[in-house]
């Protein structure tokens, strides 16, 4: 099969939007949080009062001791609330970004085929790990202190006002001319982070594909290569790294500068009107502990806001996973007719016409598939995979139709429809870690299903009886460790476990030696004696045995019937039969 990966597309809704609905079923734990965060903050702002009081009864030789022990007291609670609030806080953030992430790898699954193989599997991974991981540092660094702080300024600016209206005037210049001068950073910042994670996909991606082809690599010589290449985004993730970290290395610098120069300015300004009588000195030092106190909240909100203008680059990334569109499910789906195992299942095309992305694959196919073994032969290309695709309605048909039972594929639920079949892909991939959970992978009633069975009956029986661990061997999650015909029987004994009505076979015998061929078909051609069993294949081996064997060619049926009578009548099917399978399209359109 070949497939173009074009990029996964982009989502309409805006990341801001985005973000809150992840916060929808716990908006009220971040209003509590929001309350403690405040808390905490009144207790720091409470101090400079605090302050002054205690100036103000030195001044006039008071006692200080209720004073400082009300200063120690609020800055014992603010403590305790700092510490509280960063915990939940942390807390509140996994939370998130574990729904997050159940959400991502649910839509991923139950995503459409197509889509999902037209993106690239290294960067659903990256979107699901970093990008999420990101969002994680987001929510618990952001979402509340980005709220909390600047209330908190806010709150400070008041309390300034109180003490003397020309110098609050003076920081609140100030501090417009920095929010100005910090939006810019954050534009930067954000564009940086995408930039970046952007990257890392690539990067993943790139290595993923090598290492699935790592045989390949090994023996093309190419580890260099793949290694400059994978290297190359690695190299640009980190030069977009650099770009964000520069611009969070400005915008803090610009906050703290800010909080500096208002400082000095409000010492000079404060100490000519203390000079002049026109301002008291407590009231001098608790306007300048103000000012000082200022630069934790601005600090944390610059914090907050640069971690939010990079939270809301991963938002964007997860949202377009979030927004994969699933398989459509079928509302007007009536109840089967039969359940899995339940007996004959004849499956017909009739006048199906179907194509990736615009161009035409199958053209006007009509044919039926009854109880026995029809093969599926053909020049490669000519559509063979694609027609046990659209049975399993990975896709559905452009026009047409597919039936089951007489039934429209497309009016029978997905689920439904895929219980009543097996299917063994192309590369007979393994899913389960041990012989055992491999062969019973999907399957219904694992703990009735006849394991022994199924593995004499495709030939595994006494390799497994031979291995120290049996059926509990670990093979690996993608079957490594174990021959690709071994892989392949695997596969097909696990189909057969499933006891479904309708058999789908890609090239399940292409790995085989003569002998494991023999009794694998063997075990088929018993299936078919009581189920349909659809096998694409090039080894015409296979069609000696078929009830009936359809020859494709350039999407298009071009005979039906059986082996012997395909040899003398048909002469495409007797190249492809002689040389052990076609070379292209090209022989469907030079043979008559
Ligand atoms: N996901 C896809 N996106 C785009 N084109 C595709 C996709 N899958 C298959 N095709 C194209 O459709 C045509 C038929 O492919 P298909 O895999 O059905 O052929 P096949 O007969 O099974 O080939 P082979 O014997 O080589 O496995 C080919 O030209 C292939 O390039």
């Amino acid at each position: 099969m070949s497939a173009d990966r074009p990029a996964i597309s982009t989502s309409g809704r805006g990341p801001v939007r985005s973000l809150w609905g992840y916060t929808r079923g716990i908006r009220v734990v971040l209003v509590g949080l929001l309350a403690l965060d405040l808390a905490a903050n009144a207790a720091a702002l409470i101090q400079p009062l605090a302050a002054r009081w205690v100036l103000d009864q030195l001044e006039a030789h008071r006692s200080v001791l209720g004073p400082a022990l009300m200063l120690a007291g609020v800055a014992a609670v603010g403590l305790v609330l700092v510490g509280l609030s960063t915990f939940l806080l942390e807390r509140t953030g996994q939370h998130v970004v574990r729904g997050v992430r159940r959400g991502l790898v649910g839509r991923v699954l139950h995503a459409e085929v197509g889509v999902v193989e037209r993106g690239a599997v290294g960067d659903f991974l990256s979107r699901l790990g970093s990008d999420t991981t990101l969002l994680e540092e987001d929510i618990a660094g952001s979402l509340v202190h980005a709220a909390a702080s600047p209330l908190t300024v806010v709150a400070a600016l008041v309390l300034m006002a109180t003490v003397d209206q020309p110098m609050f005037l003076l920081v609140v210049g100030m501090l417009t001319v920095t929010t100005v001068a910090e939006r810019w950073s954050f534009r930067w910042l954000s564009r940086a982070t995408e930039d970046a994670q952007a990257r890392v996909a690539g990067m993943l991606s790139g290595l993923q594909r090598a290492l699935i082809a790592f045989r390949t690599v090994k023996a093309s010589g190419t580890e260099d290569l793949e290694d400059r290449l994978i290297g190359q985004e690695a190299d640009s993730a980190y030069r977009a790294g650099v770009r964000a970290a520069r611009a969070r290395a400005i915008l803090e610098v610009v906050a703290m500068i800010a909080v500096d120069v208002t400082f000095l300015v409000v010492l000079a300004v404060g100490a000519a009107r203390v000079a002049s009588g026109d301002l008291g000195l407590p009231d001098l030092v608790a306007f300048l502990l103000y000012v000082i106190f200022l630069r934790d909240p601005i600090e944390t909100t610059t914090v907050a806001a640069a971690a939010l203008s990079a939270g809301l680059a991963a938002v964007k990334r997860i949202e377009e996973v979030r927004t994969l569109p699933p398989e459509p499910v079928t509302t007007h789906a009536g109840p089967p007719r039969a359940s899995a195992g339940g007996g004959p299942a004849d499956v017909r095309f009739e006048g199906v016409w179907f194509g990736y992305r615009g161009v035409p694959v199958l053209r006007d196919v009509t044919v039926g598939m009854g109880v026995g073994l029809t093969v599926l032969a053909g020049p490669s290309g000519s559509g063979k995979t694609t027609i046990l695709s659209l049975i399993e309605r990975f896709a559905d048909v452009e026009r047409g139709r597919i039936t089951l039972e007489g039934r429209d594929l497309r009016d029978l639920d997905r689920a439904e429809l895929r219980h009543r079949l097996a299917y063994v892909q192309q590369e007979a991939p393994l899913l389960g870690d041990t012989i055992r959970a491999a062969a019973l992978y999907g399957v219904p009633d694992p703990e009735h299903a006849d394991l022994g069975g199924a593995l004499r009956a495709v030939a595994l029986d006494d390799w497994v009886a031979r291995l120290p661990d049996g059926l509990d061997t670990v093979v690996g999650e993608r079957g490594v460790a174990i021959s690709g015909g071994q892989r392949q029987r695997l596969a097909v004994a696990r189909a057969l476990l499933r006891g479904a009505d309708v058999l789908l076979l890609d090239e399940a015998t292409s790995q085989l030696d003569a002998v494991s061929e023999r009794t694998l078909l063997d075990s088929v051609a018993h299936q078919a004696r009581t189920r349909t069993v659809i096998a694409a294949t090039h080894r015409l081996s296979v069609a000696a045995t078929a009830d009936q064997v359809v020859l494709l060619a350039n999407g298009r049926v071009r005979s039906i019937g059986l082996h012997d009578e395909l040899i003398r009548g048909d002469r495409l099917y007797r190249e492809l039969a002689s040389v052990g399978g076609g070379t292209g399209q090209e022989a469907g359109r030079d043979i008559p």
